[in-house]
């Protein structure tokens, strides 16, 4: 569904990405782990639009969408969770939703509000509330469920659960098993290394903006060493 390779960006001078490649399947949770300032936002970003890389191909289906607009990205059916989350403060809850929604694909069940609110009920009970009167963990509920609005093929979340309490986390990776359970297909950033192990399919080890190892979550939580160097596990 999504194949990048041999991406390489840079900031001005500053190359970060060097022959960025990996592959997300339908209906697969795949996840790019790596210490901080690695190239995971970048290459998020790049596959985005939005620091449009120098070199490379990001295959979505059998287009190359490398440069494309970030808007023309996004109908093309990439839902993109931000860092930070980024929700608007000044729309209410449903506001976001709505700004949203798109059904370009035309899927046969689409997300639609209601369904939405059904999978997050507390986006429901806060509606008419503003995006900034919610708590941490509900604005990442937002973040997402603004992301599904749009019914991405591909659901990218970039660390998704920073700064959230224990339990806000265990919701939001209950609420991936549940999107992974109906087939949506899922590239996560992620710190929580038992977490996505539990979760995901496969991954990839970032360093120094190329990937340095691939591999199932089986031979991932097998290789303690590897944890270790890569991730500081
Ligand atoms: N807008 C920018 N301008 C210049 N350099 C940048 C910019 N954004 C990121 N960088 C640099 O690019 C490198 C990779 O950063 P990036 O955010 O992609 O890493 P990351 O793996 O996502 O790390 P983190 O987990 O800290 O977000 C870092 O050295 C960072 O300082």
């Amino acid at each position: 569904m999504l194949k990048v390779s041999g991406l390489i960006t840079a900031y001005g001078e500053s190359q970060v990405l060097f022959g960025m490649a990996f592959e997300v399947g339908a209906g697969e949770v795949v996840t790019l782990m790596g210490r901080n300032g690695m190239g995971k936002t970048t290459t998020v970003h790049s596959i985005m639009g939005i620091v449009p890389p120098k070199a490379g191909t990001i295959e979505l289906g059998s287009r190359d969408i490398a440069g494309l607009p970030s808007h023309r990205i996004a109908r093309l059916g990439l839902g993109l969770v931000p860092e930070g989350r980024q929700i608007f403060p000044n729309l209410t809850v449903r506001e976001n939703l709505v700004a949203a929604a798109a059904n370009r694909d035309a899927r046969p069940s689409p997300w639609t509000l209601p369904l939405v609110y059904e999978f997050f009920p507390r986006l429901a009970e806060r509606q008419a509330n503003m995006g900034n009167q919610l708590s941490g963990g509900e604005q990442q509920m937002l973040a997402i469920g603004r992301a599904l609005m749009t019914n991405p093929r591909l659901l990218i979340l970039d660390e998704a659960t920073e700064g959230l309490a224990p339990l806000i986390r265990q919701e939001i990776w209950a609420c991936l098993r549940r999107l992974k359970g109906e087939g949506q297909a899922i590239l996560v950033i992620d710190k929580n290394v038992g977490a996505l192990i539990g979760l995901a399919d496969r991954h990839y080890i970032v360093e120094k903006g190329r990937v340095v190892w691939d591999g199932t979550s089986p031979e991932l939580a097998a290789d303690v060493e590897l944890q270790h160097r890569y991730l500081g596990v």
